[in-house]
């Protein structure tokens, strides 16, 4: 099963190239960075290519330091690329990208805050009266089991609810684009698999354009519709993989030979670029 598309976004004013700007909702065309640092240079990303259709999902896959987090905040207009360009619905990135939901490793939630509170957080932070949204954020809570932990502190939560706690306040406006730095780097095994089969329900009642970055071979699998295989650093992508695995995604496909495939596969690449040792 495909997944559908969400609508259309506005990056900038200048003339979009909507030939093909569903096909290549994202595009970057050698977008890299190189940080300036008081030792000297750091090239953090190089050149680094690939479309993303509307509603996929693309798993930037590679080990510690490979530039991961930079290529994350480069898409989300969040950092400038040194060289390159970055395209969203066929215009280029000027600046943050405005109807953009991130989820980050550390859940930076406002312990003083109440959980609706945090999830309702970008409202208040841009003025906005929160009111109108309270609906959408208890039916978010919701939906990731949270119903009832709306008055909680974050403090009296597991870090797995914390966690998706930060993931409804990234969905809260809706947004077609949604990025995820390692959002379950920092949870044990069990939480972790719950958290990815929650994160599937949530995009197939409404898919979005996103792009999650891991260390995990097993959850990119699981997760995207296409891996990028990315080098140490200097980092490259050095292929995309298609993920042919039906949706939704269960238990059944994390036991299925054509998941396995798809580990051993990509397992492979990394050792042959010499990632993996032994
Ligand atoms: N602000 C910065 N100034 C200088 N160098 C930086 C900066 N941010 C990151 N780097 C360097 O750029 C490289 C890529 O870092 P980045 O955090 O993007 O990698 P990553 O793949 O996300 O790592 P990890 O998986 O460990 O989170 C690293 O060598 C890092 O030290």
């Amino acid at each position: 099963m495909k997944r559908s598309s969400p609508m259309a976004l506005v990056v900038s004013n200048s003339t979009p190239d909507d030939k093909g700007a569903d096909a290549s909702f994202i595009s970057l065309r050698d977008a890299g960075k190189i940080y300036q640092t008081r030792t000297g240079k750091v090239v953090a990303v190089e050149a680094a290519s690939f479309d993303l259709a509307r509603g996929e999902t693309l798993a930037l896959l590679g080990p510690s330091g490979c530039g991961k987090s930079t290529l994350l905040m480069m898409i989300a207009g969040l950092l400038e690329a040194s060289s390159g360009r970055i395209l969203v619905n066929g215009r280029p990135l000027v600046g943050p990208i405005p109807e953009l939901g991130f989820v980050f490793q550390r859940d930076l939630l406002l312990d003083w805050r109440s959980v609706l509170d945090n999830v309702l957080l970008p409202y208040a932070l841009v003025g906005q009266d929160p009111k109108a949204h309270v609906d959408r954020a208890r039916s978010l809570l919701n939906r990731v089991g949270l119903g009832g932990f709306e008055d909680k502190r974050p403090y009296e939560l597991s870090g797995g609810m914390r966690q998706r706690v930060a993931i409804c306040r990234a969905l809260i406006d809706d947004p077609d684009i949604f990025l995820l730095d390692e959002p379950f780097a920092a949870l044990d095994a069990f939480t972790r698999e719950q958290m990815q089969l929650d994160m599937q329900r949530l995009s197939l009642e409404k898919p979005r354009t996103t792009i999650l970055v891991t260390h995990e071979i097993p959850e990119a699998v699981f997760m995207a519709d296409r891996i990028a295989i990315m080098t140490a650093r200097p980092s490259q992508i050095r292929e995309i993989v298609d993920i042919d695995l039906p949706w939704p995604r269960n238990m059944k496909t994390r036991e299925s030979e054509a998941f396995a495939r798809y580990v051993t596969k990509i397992h492979g690449m990394f050792a042959n670029l010499g990632v993996i040792h032994g």
